[in-house]
C-alpha cells in the first residue's frame, strides 16, 4: 500500500507554520500513523494532503484545495451523518481508519476545539451495525509462540459480541483454527517464526503488547486470575495482546471492554477436524462459486434470530466429538420434532429476539440509545414466555437450557419503567424517560406543560381582551413566543404589548407575562432534557452492570433457536436421528442435503462401509459419484453437529476428521499448479488421517500423466488401507484400481450404473456393488458425436492395447507443462496392463531426458499405420502440434474435450481435414 497514512510530508516540512487546527491534525496523524485519520470539522470528517488524495480516489469524493500561509494543499471530507459507507470502502481498500472527534462543545471551547481519536476502525474490530453482517461474526486474532517453539497460542475475539476464545496447539492445528474462524484481522508476536496462511489483514502492533508482563496485566483487567483460565505464556501473550489491541481500537483504557466477560479457553480437539479444504469442497458455508446459495448452512438454517444463526454457524464449523454432548443435542432435537406445537411456538417467540449480544456490547460501551434498551427489553420479555412454552419438556438438554434462562426481571422492570415505549433516536433531546419514573423530571415537564397550555389558551383570551379576531399567537426559534396583529388592527393593540418584530403586513408583540412564561417553559424544557439524559445514562449503566447475565441468556436463546431450527428441518425434510456405534459407517437411503433440494427426483443411496471401509467408486462422468461421496461426509458432519440426517437410517462411528481431496481444484490464483496443490492436500491427509477419520478422494492424480496418476492413486490406496485404516471413498477413472478389491479384504468396489436404450443413456444415479464397465469414456465420446471411425479405433485399442508398445512415444509429460516426472507409460497404454502387472512399474519408458518426443512424427501412436503426406511437411506439422500440446492445460480439460482435441489433431496430422 502506498504510504498515505501517518503525517503528511508537506506538513512535516513546515510544521512550525501550520495553523493550530492543522497542527492538531498533524499530531494525531503522528500518533495514529498506521491509519487514515478522519478529522472532525463541524459536520464533516476531513482528510488532508496525501490522505485526502487517497480517500478521494478510493471513495470517489471531491478533492478541494485549501489555502493558508504554508501554501495550498488538497482536502477531502465526508459527512459525519453518513460516514459508514466511506469507512467500509476504506476498510475494503485495506486501510485502517482513526476517527478523530471533537471532544469539546465548540460553543464552550475558549480557543481551538479539543479533538481526540475516539475509535480506530479496522477490519477485525468493527462494531458499527452498518458494517456488520447480521448473524455473522467478525473476528480479530492474535498469535504468540510458546517458549519451546513447539506450540502456538492463538486468541480470537469478536469485539461486537464479546466472544473471546483462547487455545494453544501445534502450528497445523492452529492453522485449522485460523481457517475455521477466518479472522478479518490478525496480529502476531514479533518472535513468531511460523508462517500462517490467513486472508485477513495483518496488522503490525508494538512489540510490548506481547510482552508477558504487559499481557498479564491486560488479561487481569478482565479475569481475576488469568492462570486459572489460561494455560501457558503463549496463551497469555496472545490473549493479552489481543485485548490490548482491541481496547486501543475502541478508544478505551485497560479493562474498558466490560462486555468481554466470557474469556474461554478451549481445546481444539473437542471438535471434529474440518479444515478449510473440507469446508469448501463440502460447500458448508459457501458454494464452489463463493456464493451462499445452495450450501449446507443455507439448507439447515431455519433459525429465527441472528443469535441463532451465529450459533448454528459455530456448530457447523465445529462438529462435536463427545458422544454424550452430541446425543444430548439429538435428544433435544428429537423431543422438539415430536412436540410440534412447542417447537413452533418457540420459533415464533424467538423471532422477536434482537441481536442482544451486540446490543449489550453497545450498552456497555455507552453507545446504546433508548431504542436499543427497548429492543433489549423486548427480547427479555420473550424469556418468560419461552420458559412457559418449554414448561413440559422432558429431556435433560432442553430442561437444563430452559432452567438456565434468567428472565432478568430487574433489568426488564427497570427499562420498562424508565424508558419511553417509543423513544426518539437522539438521547439528548428529551422524550426518552417515561413519566412517573422521576419526580423532579415530572415537575419540570409539568411546568413546561402548564406554560405551553397557558400559551395555547392565550390566543382566545387576547382576542377577547383586544377584540382583534385575527390575532394570532405563535412561536419561532429566533424570537420565541409572539402575538401577531395585522396592520389594520394595530390601533387596538393594548399598552402592555411590546414590539418584537415587524413584518410586511403585521407586527409581532410580547407581553411581560408571555415573556415570563416563555423563560419558564424554555428553562424547564432545557433542564428536563438534561435530566432525562442523566437518568438515561444511569439506566444504561445499570443495564451494563447486568451485561454478563444478559450474555448468558443470549447464549441459551441462541442454542434453543438452533435446536428448534434443526428439529424444524428434520420434520420438513424428513431427516432421521442418527445412531452411534463402533461398527463403521452404515447409511441407508442417504441423500445429499443440498443437491436433493435442487433436484426433482433425488435417488437415495446406501453406504455400507462396515466390513470394507475403503470404497473405490467408479462410473462415468455425471453419474453421481461426487454427490454420493459428499453426501456420506455431510451425513457424518450433520450427525456430529447434533442434527438429524438426510437418510432413512444412519449408524455411524464418531469421526475425528473429514478430509477431502476433491476435483482438480483450480488454484491458479494461489500460484500453485493444480497438481502441486493436489499433492499438498494429499500429503496432509496421509499424515493426519486416523482410523477414525473419513477421507474423500475424487480423481486423485488427474493433474499429471495417466501413468503417474494411476501409480499415485494405487499407492495412496495401499497406504490408506494398510497404514491408516480410515474410512475412505475414492472416486476414480483409473479403472484398474477396482482390482484392489480382489486382494484386499478392506476394499470394496461401488459403481454408478447407467441404463442404455439404443442411442439414449439414462443416468440412474444409484450406487451398486462392483466395478463399472471400463469403456464409459468411449461411450460418452460416441454420444457426443465423435466420428464412428475414431470410436471403433478407440474400442479396438482398448481391447488390444496401443500398438507398438515399447517404442518411443509422445509422453504425457509434455501435457503437464513439464512439471511431472516422465513415465514411460503413455496416456492410454496403461489400460492394457493386466492383472499381474504392477502399475507403479516404470519400465518401458522413453529415455529422452527432456521428455520430448523421439525421432519423427510417424513414431507417435496416433499416426501409426496412417499414410503421411510427405516427410518434411508432416514433421513440421507434428512439431507445431507438439508445441501446441505443450501449451495445453490438460488438468482444465474434461476427458471429452481432450478426446475431441485429439481427434482434431489427428485430422490435422493426417492432412485430410
Ligand atoms: N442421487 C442422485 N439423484 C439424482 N440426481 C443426482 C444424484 N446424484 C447426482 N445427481 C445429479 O447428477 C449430477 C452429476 O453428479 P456428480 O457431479 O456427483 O457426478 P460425478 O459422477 O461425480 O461426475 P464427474 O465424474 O464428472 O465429477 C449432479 O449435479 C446432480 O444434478
Amino acid at each position: 500500500m502506498e504510504s498515505v497514512t501517518g503525517p503528511p510530508a508537506k506538513m512535516a516540512a513546515r510544521r512550525e507554520e501550520l495553523t493550530p487546527m492543522l497542527s492538531q491534525y498533524f499530531s494525531l496523524t503522528e500518533e495514529y500513523d498506521d491509519a487514515l485519520v478522519l478529522f472532525q470539522v463541524g459536520d464533516f470528517y476531513e482528510l488532508f494532503c496525501e490522505a485526502a488524495e487517497a480517500a478521494a480516489r478510493v471513495c470517489e469524493i471531491t478533492l478541494t484545495q485549501r489555502e493558508d500561509s504554508t501554501g495550498t494543499y488538497p482536502m477531502a471530507g465526508v459527512p459525519i451523518d453518513n460516514v459508514a459507507p466511506y469507512v467500509e470502502t476504506l476498510l475494503g481498500a485495506g486501510y485502517r481508519v482513526a476517527i478523530a472527534d471533537q471532544v469539546e462543545d465548540p460553543a464552550e471551547a475558549s480557543g481551538l476545539v479539543d479533538r481526540a481519536v475516539t475509535r480506530v476502525v479496522t477490519p477485525g474490530t468493527v462494531v458499527e451495525d452498518e458494517l456488520l453482517a447480521a448473524g455473522g461474526n467478525t473476528y480479530l486474532a492474535a498469535l504468540a509462540p510458546a517458549p519451546d517453539g513447539e506450540e502456538v497460542g492463538v486468541a480470537f475475539v469478536d469485539v461486537s459480541t464479546g466472544e473471546f476464545r483462547v487455545t494453544s496447539a501445534r502450528p497445523t492445528v492452529v492453522q485449522d483454527e485460523l481457517n475455521r474462524f477466518a479472522p478479518a484481522e490478525v496480529i502476531a508476536a514479533p518472535d513468531l517464526d511460523h508462517a500462517f496462511d490467513v486472508e485477513g489483514m495483518r496488522t503490525p502492533v508494538p512489540d510490548e503488547r506481547f510482552e508477558p508482563s504487559t499481557a498479564r496485566e491486560r488479561v487481569s483487567a478482565y479475569v481475576a486470575t488469568p492462570e486459572s483460565v489460561l494455560s501457558g505464556t503463549a496463551e497469555l501473550r496472545a490473549a493479552g495482546a489481543l485485548l490490548g489491541y482491541a481496547e486501543y481500537t475502541q478508544g478505551v483504557d485497560a479493562g474498558g471492554l466490560a462486555y468481554i466477560t466470557r474469556l474461554t479457553r478451549y481445546d481444539p480437539r473437542e471438535g471434529m477436524r474440518l479444515d478449510a479444504t473440507a469446508l469448501r469442497s463440502l460447500e458448508v458455508f459457501e458454494n464452489r462459486e463463493g456464493g451462499d446459495a445452495h450450501t449446507l448452512l443455507g439448507v439447515v438454517d431455519e433459525t429465527s434470530c441472528a443469535l441463532g444463526r451465529r450459533e448454528l454457524t459455530h456448530w457447523l464449523r465445529r462438529p462435536l466429538l463427545d458422544r454424550e454432548r452430541i446425543e444430548a443435542r439429538h435428544d433435544a432435537v428429537e423431543e422438539l420434532t415430536r412436540l410440534s406445537l412447542v417447537r413452533e411456538e418457540a420459533r415464533d417467540l424467538l423471532r422477536d429476539v434482537y441481536d442482544v449480544e451486540r446490543l449489550v456490547t453497545r450498552v456497555s460501551r455507552g453507545r446504546a440509545n433508548a431504542r436499543d434498551l427497548r429492543s433489549l427489553k423486548a427480547t427479555l420479555d420473550v424469556v418468560p414466555e419461552l420458559k412457559a412454552a418449554l414448561a413440559d419438556v422432558e429431556c435433560d438438554a432442553l430442561r437444563e437450557r430452559r432452567d438456565a434462562l434468567d428472565d432478568l426481571a430487574d433489568v426488564r422492570g427497570l427499562v420498562g419503567r424508565a424508558i419511553h415505549p417509543e423513544p426518539p433516536i437522539e438521547v439528548t433531546e428529551g422524550g426518552v424517560i417515561r413519566e412517573g419514573f422521576d419526580d423532579d423530571l415530572d415537575d419540570l415537564r409539568a411546568t413546561e406543560r402548564d406554560g405551553r397550555e397557558w400559551v395555547a389558551d392565550l390566543e382566545a383570551s387576547e382576542r377577547e381582551r383586544t377584540g382583534i379576531d385575527s390575532l394570532k399567537v405563535g412561536y419561532n426559534e429566533v424570537h420565541g413566543y409572539y402575538i401577531e396583529v395585522t396592520n389594520p388592527n394595530l390601533d387596538a393593540v393594548p399598552d402592555d404589548y411590546t414590539r418584537r418584530q415587524t413584518l410586511k403586513n403585521s407586527e409581532r408583540f410580547y407581553t411581560p407575562e408571555l415573556k415570563r412564561r416563555e423563560d419558564e417553559i424554555l428553562g424547564a424544557a432545557e433542564r428536563a432534557d438534561a435530566r432525562e439524559y442523566r437518568l438515561f445514562t444511569e439506566v444504561r449503566e445499570e443495564v451494563a452492570a447486568a451485561a454478563e447475565r444478559v450474555q448468558r441468556v443470549a447464549g441459551v436463546l441462541a442454542e434453543l433457536d438452533v435446536l428448534a431450527a434443526l428439529a424444524h428441518v428434520a420434520v420438513e425434510r424428513d431427516y432421521h436421528r442418527p445412531e452411534f456405534g463402533s461398527e463403521g459407517v452404515h447409511i441407508e437411503a442417504g441423500r445429499h442435503p443440498v443437491v436433493e433440494t435442487t433436484q426433482e427426483a433425488f435417488v437415495p443411496n446406501d453406504a455400507d462401509l462396515r466390513e470394507r471401509p475403503f470404497a473405490v467408486v467408479t462410473g462415468p462422468n455425471m453419474s453421481g459419484k461426487s454427490t454420493y461421496m459428499r453426501q456420506v461426509a455431510l451425513v457424518v458432519v450433520l450427525a456430529q453437529v447434533g442434527s438429524f440426517v438426510p437418510a432413512r437410517r444412519a449408524r455411524l462411528p464418531v469421526t475425528d476428521a473429514v478430509f477431502t481431496r476433491v476435483g482438480a481444484s483450480d488454484d491458479i490464483a494461489g500460484g500453485h499448479s493444480t497438481f502441486m496443490r493436489e499433492m499438498a492436500e494429499l500429503t496432509d491427509i496421509l499424515h493426519n488421517a486416523t482410523e477414525d477419520s473419513l477421507v474423500l478422494l475424487d480423481e486423485v492424480g488427474r493433474g499429471t500423466s495417466t501413468a503417474d496418476g494411476r501409480a499415485i492413486a494405487w499407492a495412496v490406496t495401499e497406504f490408506l488401507d494398510d497404514e491408516v485404516g480410515a474410512t475412505t471413498l475414492f472416486a476414480t477413472h483409473y479403472h484398474e484400481l477396482t482390482r484392489l478389491a480382489g486382494d484386499r479384504p478392506g476394499v470394496q468396489n461401488l459403481h454408478f450404473a447407467v441404463e442404455r436404450d439404443g442411442e439414449t443413456v439414462t443416468f440412474l444415479h444409484s450406487v451398486a456393488q462392483g466395478a463399472a464397465e471400463a469403456s464409459y469414456g468411449v461411450e460418452v465420446a460416441r454420444l457426443a458425436g465423435v466420428p464412428g471411425t475414431v470410436i471403433e479405433r478407440s474400442r479396438a485399442l482398448l481391447e488390444d492395447g496401443l500398438p507398438d508398445e515399447g517404442r518411443e512415444t509422445v509422453t504425457l509429460e509434455a501435457f503437464a507443462g513439464g512439471e511431472t516426472v516422465q513415465n514411460g507409460h503413455g496416456a492410454a497404454n496403461g489400460t492394457s496392463v493386466d492383472g499381474g502387472d504392477d502399475p507403479v512399474d516404470d519400465s518401458g519408458g522413453t529415455d529422452d531426458p527432456d521428455g520430448r518426443i523421439g525421432s519423427s512424427a510417424s513414431d507417435s501412436p496416433a499416426v501409426d499405420g496412417v499414410p503421411t503426406t510427405g516427410e518434411g511437411e508432416a514433421a513440421s506439422e507434428a512439431a507445431a502440434a507438439l508445441e501446441e500440446i505443450r501449451g495445453l492445460s490438460i488438468a482444465a480439460m474434461t476427458p471429452l474435450e481432450a478426446l475431441t482435441y485429439l481427434h482434431d489433431l489427428q485430422g490435422r496430422l493426417d492432412g485430410d481435414d
